[in-house]
């Protein structure tokens, strides 16, 4: 089983605070993400800092696009980004506009399927149109209320569908085993990396525990 890639979830709202964490976490991580709250305050200077800084990682920005696709997500390509996702409950003209944007600078596209009815829809219609990536996501809010995306990532992965899956979430070492196990080609860590009293150790954990899950 080839080893999914860690995404990092630097969902901070300080540019310092977040350039420094990337700093930490580097040797662990394949994916510096700029999480959601993060982009909207730092804005594209942070995706064109991290992006000189770490020219070999790929830098996926999370700017949940929910209208005018190509528009907003070709600023972010343009700047760096290699991957920016698109909200699935946007519509299929909104994720074709960030596809398009995505192909002009040979970069990725990833449908965040938070709070979608169908995932599974959502999913075989992405794909159709070039979607690379799908996003299997519960969000910081659902997770507050108990909810995990187990269940959504058990479905969307077995869909067979010529995309990888993401998954993001609350995961933690205790449940990075299961993640591999269900088909995860994507693993995006947070809170469990940047809430810890050692991120770089957290980070390293993670990892470990990731490639012993895909032996
Ligand atoms: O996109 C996000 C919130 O909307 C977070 O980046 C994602 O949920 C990962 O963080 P965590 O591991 O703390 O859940």
């Amino acid at each position: 089983m080839a080893r999914p890639l860690i995404q990092m979830a630097l969902d901070s709202l300080d540019f310092d605070q977040t350039v420094a964490l990337a700093d930490q976490v580097a040797p662990y991580v394949d994916i510096f993400e700029i999480g959601t709250p993060c982009i909207k305050y730092n804005g594209i200077n942070l995706v064109k800092a991290l992006r000189e800084r770490y020219p070999d990682k790929l830098l996926l920005v999370d700017l949940k696009t929910m209208d005018a696709g190509e528009y907003e997500a070709g600023a972010f390509y343009a700047a760096g980004a290699d991957i920016c996702t698109v909200l699935g409950v946007s519509g299929l003209a909104t994720i074709g506009g960030v596809i398009k944007a995505a192909k002009k600078h040979a970069a990725e596209v990833q449908v965040d399927l938070i709070n979608v009815p169908n995932k599974a829809e959502c999913a075989r219609e992405s794909a159709k149109l070039g979607a690379q990536i799908m996003g299997v996501h519960t969000g910081l809010d659902a997770q507050a209320a108990g909810q995990t995306p187990f269940t959504d990532l058990n479905e969307v992965a077995s869909l067979g569908l010529n995309v990888r899956v993401s998954v993001a979430g609350g995961i933690k070492p205790a449940t990075i085993d299961q993640t591999v196990k269900a088909g995860a080609n994507i693993i995006v860590v947070g809170a469990a990396i940047y809430g810890a009293p050692s991120p770089a150790e957290a980070a390293r954990e993670i990892r470990e525990l990731v490639e012993a899950a895909a032996v």
